[in-house]
């Protein structure tokens, strides 16, 4: 065995290559709260204070079982209204039926959308689990739909090419604890915190690593503090099952591949490999309540993508689907489009790496990022003017030749005046940001 259970070991074990390269993976939240599916769209991941005008108006709707908790606020009234006061949240298992889930379609439009991985919320902070799991009967093969969809998830990903990976909620599980958390110290220190509910979160997670070998193991928030000792067991575990296999950076500090932004993404790193995962709108589970205004657009979407892999990034975007199975349309057309632009422009995206400059502003408002691999380095411009167009980049990072445009639309390229001088011709109305490829 390659690993052994100490952190020395662990330490010397590297991002693969694959993992690297991908740059675009798909993540899912789909459970019992895909149900009610609803919460007010506050706004984004820290734009909000993250005390009770987070948690009490909470746009997770995946966060649905805590903000009826919270005994006020919008998502608490709406759940009296229609459900009733005394509506527990597990009983929403006797209403998923996933009833027009069929993975072989979801596989197909991840494909489509030129991800690489899909990362599925096998067990989410609500406790439910969505695989046939031996240590609780909470889970969707005993009882909701029926079946193992994790199971059927993982085959259908991996029959179009794709690698599965999994999400688990390490340190919280509400199925245990009953209290609501309405601040970020109550999150982080719940009362979960005894060695049998630890016992419980290791038994899990390596009972994932032997049924899916999955590609990637991504806990959520922390992992119980009782279990810390653990942790060495199963990365060995992981690691001497899955070779390629590869963990995120939400392990209480322990260990990690990578680091993983959400929503926020402030200060991004360069030398290290790291992930930004966010909803296409305000949440992570399907929302009825938002409209495609609370959507980031289908040119934005790409300029998340771009603005991502220019850092050394990847993008986990998330899909939430709806309870019966299908996918929102806002959230497939998104995906299509995100497609139907990877196929003309991903020799800019996949198995590239940063370049020495990374993005400028121009002055006539367009933002120009830059990519680079062996043979080329990449031109990508956001929000391309309409028809013809002149930018002109200033001190240029590079000399070397213009070899041609990765689409349908013409471009002249000179040096004058120590500007790199670019006329883009023909730009459709609302394009998508266009590129153009240089020869090293
Ligand atoms: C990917 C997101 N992670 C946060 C915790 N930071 C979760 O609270 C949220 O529901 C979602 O799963």
């Amino acid at each position: 065995m390659k690993f052994k259970p100490e952190m020395d070991s662990i330490r010397t074990h590297t991002v693969p290559q694959w993992y690297d390269d991908c740059k675009l993976g798909i993540f899912i939240h789909w459970g019992l709260y895909s149900v009610p599916a609803w919460a007010y769209p506050s706004g984004k991941l820290g734009t909000i204070p993250f005390d009770e005008r987070w948690f009490a108006y909470n746009p997770y709707a995946e966060w649905y079982c805590n903000s009826v908790r919270a005994g006020f606020g919008p998502t608490y009234e709406h759940h009296v209204k229609t459900y009733g006061a005394d509506f527990d949240y597990e009983s929403f298992t006797d209403l998923w039926k996933a009833e027009r889930w069929d993975p072989a379609q979801w596989a197909e439009l991840f494909k489509k959308s030129g991800a690489r991985y899909v990362i599925p919320t096998t067990k989410h902070h609500d406790g439910f689990c969505l695989w046939n799991t031996k240590y609780t009967d909470y889970n969707s093969y005993q009882k909701g739909p029926g079946r193992d969809l994790m199971k059927e998830l993982c085959d259908a990903v991996r029959s179009e090419g794709m690698r599965f990976g999994v999400y688990y909620s390490g340190m919280l599980n509400w199925h245990v604890t009953h209290n609501a958390m309405m601040s970020d110290y109550e999150v982080h220190h719940p009362n979960n915190i005894t060695n049998g509910y630890a016992d419980f979160a290791y038994n899990q997670m390596m009972e994932l690593v032997d049924t899916f070998e999955p590609s990637v193991l991504w806990n959520d928030l922390d992992w119980p503090l009782k279990g810390l000792d653990d942790l060495p067991y199963l990365f060995a575990h992981y690691y001497n099952t899955v070779p390629e296999g590869v963990v995120n950076d939400r392990w209480h500090d322990v260990w990690f591949d990578y680091k993983t932004k959400e929503y926020h993404r402030g200060d991004k790193f360069l030398e290290q490999k790291w992930e930004c995962c966010q909803g296409m709108g305000l949440s992570f589970g399907y929302n009825q309540v938002e409209t495609d205004e609370h959507y980031v657009s289908h040119n934005e979407l790409i300029t998340l993508l771009i603005d991502t892999v220019a850092y050394n990034g990847n993008l986990l975007i998330n899909v939430g689907p709806k309870a019966d199975g299908t996918i929102p349309e806002e959230q497939e057309s998104r995906l299509l489009y995100l497609g139907k632009w990877m196929e003309v422009n991903s020799p800019a995206i996949y198995s590239t790496k940063p370049f020495s400059r990374q993005k400028e502003e121009l002055e006539t408002g367009e933002i120009v990022y830059y990519t680079q691999n062996d043979s080329s380095i990449f031109l990508l411009v956001t929000n391309p003017k309409a028809g013809n167009s002149t930018l002109r980049i200033p001190e240029p990072a590079f000399s070397c030749d213009y070899r041609k445009t990765l689409g349908n639309f013409g471009a002249n390229v000179a040096i004058s005046e120590g500007n790199l001088v670019i006329d883009l011709l023909d730009i459709p109305a609302g394009s998508a940001p266009v590129v153009l490829e240089f020869t090293k």
